[in-house]
C-alpha cells in the first residue's frame, strides 16, 4: 500500500530522493519587495529552471502559480509581517483544507524557537495540532525551523530546532545552513529529510554552489531557496544551476 504522504512526497522528490525548492513566501513579510513585484514571472523561472517545488501562500498560489506537471506546489500556512514588531513569530494563516483545495502537494509552516516562553509553547502547541491534521489528512508537512539565539555559535540551537519539528511530526525539514562544522550531523539526527535555505545574498553567487554541493555531499536531501533565485539576475538561470547541484546533475 503507498499512503497519501508517500504518493505526495514522491511528487516533490525526485528520484534520488534530492529537491531544489524555490521558496517565494517572503512577499508577505516584506511586501512586493526584492524581485518579487512580478511573482507571476518568478514562479514561471522556477518551473522553466526545473525546481521541484515551489513553496508560496495561497494568493500567490492562486494567482501565479503554473498548473505544471513535475513542479510541485507547497502552501505555506504561517505568515507575519514586517509591520509588526516581531515579524519573526509568525501565526496560521491558512488552513490545511483551503491550501488542499488549491491542489497542495504539500504544507509548510514556520516554527521560531526562543521567541519567549508564551511564544514558544503556542508554536509547539500550533505545530503538534497541524502534525496531526497532516497525518489525517495524508499530506506531507515540511516544516521551516528558525531559532532566536544570542550564542555566538547558532550551530547547536539550528540542529536543536530542526530535531524538535521531527519530533513533532515534520516530514521534511527546513533549517539554516547551521555552519560547515554542523551540516552532516545535522542530516545524520534529523530522521526525515533536511533542505538548507538560501539565505541573504552576501558573497558571491559561486560560493554559495560550493557550500550547497558540500552540503549536499554531507547528507542534506535538498535546498529550500528563496532570495537566492529571486534576486538572481537571471532567476531561471539560477534554478536551473540549484538544480544541477542539488542532483548532482552537470
Ligand atoms: O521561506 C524562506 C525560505 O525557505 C528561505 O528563503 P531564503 O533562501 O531567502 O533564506
Amino acid at each position: 500500500m503507498v499512503t497519501g504522504k508517500e504518493r505526495r512526497l514522491r511528487r516533490l522528490f525526485g528520484a534520488d530522493g534530492k529537491a531544489l525548492l524555490i521558496a517565494v513566501d517572503h512577499s508577505l513579510t516584506l511586501g512586493a519587495v526584492g524581485g518579487l513585484s512580478d511573482m507571476g514571472s518568478v514562479m514561471a523561472a522556477a518551473v522553466a529552471g526545473g525546481a521541484d517545488g515551489v513553496v508560496t501562500h495561497r494568493g500567490s498560489a492562486a494567482h501565479h502559480m503554473p498548473a505544471q506537471r513535475g513542479t510541485a506546489l507547497v502552501v505555506h500556512l504561517s505568515g507575519n509581517t514586517a509591520l509588526s514588531p516581531q515579524p519573526e513569530l509568525k501565526t496560521r494563516v491558512c488552513d490545511p483544507e483551503a491550501a488542499l483545495a488549491l491542489g497542495a502537494d504539500a504544507l509548510s509552516a514556520h516554527i521560531t524557537l526562543g521567541g519567549g516562553s508564551a511564544e514558544d509553547r503556542r508554536a509547539l502547541a500550533d505545530l503538534g495540532s497541524l502534525a496531526a491534521t497532516c497525518d489525517r489528512l495524508g499530506v506531507p508537512l515540511l516544516v521551516m525551523t528558525y531559532v532566536r539565539t544570542d550564542e555566538r555559535d547558532p550551530g547547536p540551537a539550528v540542529l536543536h530546532a530542526a530535531r524538535v519539528a521531527a519530533e513533532l511530526g515534520a516530514d521534511i525539514v527546513k533549517a539554516a545552513h547551521p555552519g560547515d562544522a554542523y551540516v552532516a550531523e545535522l542530516a545524520a539526527t534529523v530522521p526525515v529529510p533536511v533542505v538548507l535555505a538560501g539565505g541573504q545574498s552576501e558573497g558571491t553567487w559561486e560560493a554559495f554552489c560550493e557550500s550547497a554541493k558540500a552540503a549536499m555531499g554531507a547528507g542534506v536531501a535538498g535546498l529550500c531557496v528563496g532570495r537566492r533565485m529571486f534576486g538572481a539576475p537571471d532567476p531561471v538561470r539560477a534554478t536551473a544551476e540549484l538544480r544541477a547541484v542539488v542532483h548532482g546533475e552537470g
